[in-house]
């Protein structure tokens, strides 16, 4: 997941290849409430690893369910031992729900039934999103709720109930501001229907009926079997109890799939990337999902997108192109539709998206969000209580390179990643990107692992003398701007290490063994910066002042620059690189958009690196320490083959005086100078 405060999307120019989509967020919360309700273990396959389902998950195990593994471990299933319809006695605490409204609202209602003593908190967000309806429903049987802030808004107390007046008449809810109310209590009401039945009767149109959908199919998993009568009424029958189904497996999420359904009716596939597959393939969900939107695809096929399906899995291409403006009711796919908005930006004339009141109160006013993100990309955009109408930018020149806010909000993240297939050429920023964590933590790199920018990745350049700062200000910039990283010497220091444990001298004749000897060996540099050679961690082992003279040393070697070249340009992936080195500039990218020569004097970078081998507990010496660096700094810029000098379009940096702090900025400054976005409104 990218943890950076924003992430700039390259101008992306075809996609193809396949995708395994995270399971579902609405499918996910609600197995594990079901779960906790239920009598016995569940063991629950494939499901999200997000934010909602994590404050969900510590959620339970505060209401005394026992959940093992405590948190989801990618790959292993999940096993819940459920409460039985009865909280511990004292039961009692503050559960935190961020913004998750598939957790705030289904628990309220759940342990309103069930009592105890709960603070039901959030974040600010969560506090604008209205409970009032489902609130009132509950107050109805006896459940004891306060505010603690503002009427109809979270945070809550929730208390110990009193049924002694409860009636058979029927429960009202309303329908028309979040089905989730209605899912609510059709969730926690089984636990009261031990002895009689209970009727939920829905005041106004019932909205998002799909996903009242999902509950009534989950809750049957669960052994309880709701009579729906046309959506209007609901019975949940007498000696209801939850029993635990033993395995379940979520399925993909649907409306996560929607992003990559839209992909591949918008992007060609450039089949030199992938012969094998033509089209976007989507893992995990597909034509007998359980979840309403996947009727996003009928929208898509309307806008002209080509879709195949089997039971769990969709297949889509580039049918009508542009595609065509459409003019749909998106009730029944309230979170799809949204991407439904993005496609618009590539239609053949206005689209309009009605009856999608309840994109108001979701995590933000997603109607006013997107039509002010769409309009800074270029497109007309008429905004009204329930519709949002888009039109595309006029012509090519009319797209902006836009910076996108995205409001906290998953879903903004993710339909303004599609932009970044702007018929101009432009890249797209996306302010925030780890708020994809709601539902799609890894949505970023599943898009780059399917696309093709239309240039290659961009690449920063860091050359510079040894202990002139490069490796650190390389590092810090990579994180800022969420690049890969290429540390160049490591793979020289590797090399000369390599050659020593072979028992190869170090010498013109041994060059082209040594060339030979660093190919055939696995070199891999792991996520937690640990370096491996065939297997064997070398990282303390090249970063001692002998490995560094041995690294110049065979640097000086043709033949081993040669087998390096392509294992360095190996490491360019989206959305960019920051390498460093000697040569990043002059022979490795000497296309980058910025190269920065970074230097500082031979005094000040001795004491640097004496500090730095001292704190790693290597030894040194700070005469011999400047002999050595002196003597490198000559074998590197005198040699011939790719010698150390700057660029001729580097920019210096004298890190001789300033900060760690000030030069990572100065690069990151230089970096901004040369992209074309407006800023955030
Ligand atoms: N501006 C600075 N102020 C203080 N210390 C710095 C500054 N820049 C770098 N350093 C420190 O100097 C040491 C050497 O930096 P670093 O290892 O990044 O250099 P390098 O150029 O990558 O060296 P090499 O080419 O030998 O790998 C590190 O301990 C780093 O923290
Ligand atoms: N692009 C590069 C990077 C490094 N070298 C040689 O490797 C030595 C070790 O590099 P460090 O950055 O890890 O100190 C260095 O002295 C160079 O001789 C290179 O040639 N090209």
């Amino acid at each position: 997941m990218y943890t950076t405060a924003f992430l700039d999307l390259p101008h992306l120019a075809s996609a193809c290849g396949s995708v395994q989509l995270p399971g579902s967020k609405s499918i996910s919360n609600r197995v594990l409430l079901l779960a906790a309700l239920s009598q016995g273990t569940t063991t629950v396959h494939d499901l999200l690893d997000s934010d909602d389902t994590r404050v969900m998950l510590q959620a339970l195990q505060h209401m005394g369910c026992v959940v093992e593994p405590s948190a989801v471990v990618a790959g292993q299933p999940l096993r819940i031992t459920g409460i039985d319809g009865f909280l511990p006695n004292n039961a009692r605490g503050q559960l935190f729900l961020g913004n998750a409204g598939t957790a705030m609202r289904p628990l309220t209602a759940a342990l309103a039934v069930l009592g105890g003593s709960f603070e039901m908190t959030g974040i600010p967000r969560m506090y604008e999103r209205p409970i009032g309806d489902l609130v009132d429903a509950l107050r109805q049987l006896g459940c004891k709720i306060d505010y603690l802030k503002n009427e109809g808004f979270p945070p809550l107390h929730i208390g110990q109930p009193d049924f002694s007046q409860l009636s058979d008449a029927p429960i009202q809810v309303r329908g028309d501001v979040s089905s989730q109310f209605l899912t609510s209590l059709l969730m926690a009401l089984p636990l009261l229907a031990t002895n009689r039945a209970i009727t939920i009767e829905v005041v106004g149109e019932l909205i998002s009926k799909p996903y009242i959908h999902i509950t009534l199919e989950l809750l049957a998993r669960f052994g309880i079997t709701v009579r729906n009568d046309n959506w209007q009424r609901f019975v949940i029958p007498a000696g209801s109890r939850y029993q635990s189904p033993s395995d379940i497996h979520v399925e993909a999420d649907a409306s996560s799939a929607s992003y990559f359904i839209a992909l591949g009716a918008i992007a060609a596939c450039d089949s030199s990337h992938n012969a094998s597959q033509n089209g976007i393939q989507v893992l995990g969900v597909g034509k007998d999902s359980i979840q309403g939107d996947i009727r996003f695809v009928e929208a898509a096929q309307a806008m002209g997108a080509v879709v195949e399906s089997g039971p769990n899995w969709l297949h889509i291409s580039r049918g009508a192109w542009p595609l065509k403006a459409i003019d749909l009711d998106c009730n029944h796919i309230p979170d799809a539709a949204m991407t439904l908005a993005a496609m618009a930006l590539y239609a053949d004339g206005t689209t309009t998206l009605r009856n999608i009141a309840s994109w108001r109160v979701k995590e933000t006013d997603r109607i006013a969000a997107m039509a002010c993100e769409l309009r800074k990309l270029g497109a007309t955009v008429e905004e009204g209580q329930d519709f949002i109408r888009i039109t595309p930018p006029a012509s090519r020149a009319d797209w902006k390179a836009a910076s996108i806010h995205t409001y906290d909000d998953h879903r903004v993240a993710m339909c303004f990643s599609l932009a970044a297939f702007n018929p101009t050429g432009l890249p797209v920023r996306i302010e925030d990107p780890k708020c994809v964590a709601k539902t799609f933590p890894d949505y970023f790199e599943a898009l780059f692992s399917v696309s093709q920018a239309s240039q290659p990745a961009p690449v920063i350049c860091i050359d510079g003398p040894t202990a002139s700062g490069k490796g650190t200000i390389a590092a810090l910039v990579a994180e800022k701007l969420g690049f890969a990283l290429l540390d160049s010497g490591a793979l020289y220091r590797i090399t000369g290490l390599a050659a020593s444990r072979a028992g190869l001298d170090i010498t013109e004749a041994n060059a082209p063994a040594i060339a030979d000897l660093v190919r055939s060996k696995a070199i891999t540099f792991t996520p937690n910066h640990r370096v491996l050679l065939d297997g064997d961690d070398i990282s303390l082992a090249i970063r001692t002042e002998e490995a560094g003279m041995n690294a110049s040393r065979v640097a000086v070697f043709p033949a081993v620059r040669e087998a390096l070249l392509q294992v360095q340009r190996d490491f360019r992936r989206l959305p960019g690189l920051v390498g460093d080195g000697r040569d990043m500039g002059t022979v490795i990218f000497p296309e980058a958009p910025l190269k920065v020569y970074l230097t500082a004097s031979a005094e000040c970078r001795a004491e640097r690196r004496y500090k730095q081998l001292i704190s790693k507990g290597l030894s040194a010496n700070m005469a011999d320490l400047l002999a050595d660096l002196q003597a490198r700094d000559a074998r590197d810029m005198h040699r011939a083959a790719a010698p150390l000098k700057p660029a001729e379009d580097a920019l210096y940096l004298d890190n001789s005086s300033g900060t760690i702090d000030e030069a990572v900025q100065q690069v990151l400054t230089w970096w901004e100078q040369r992209q074309p976005f407006t800023t955030s409104a």
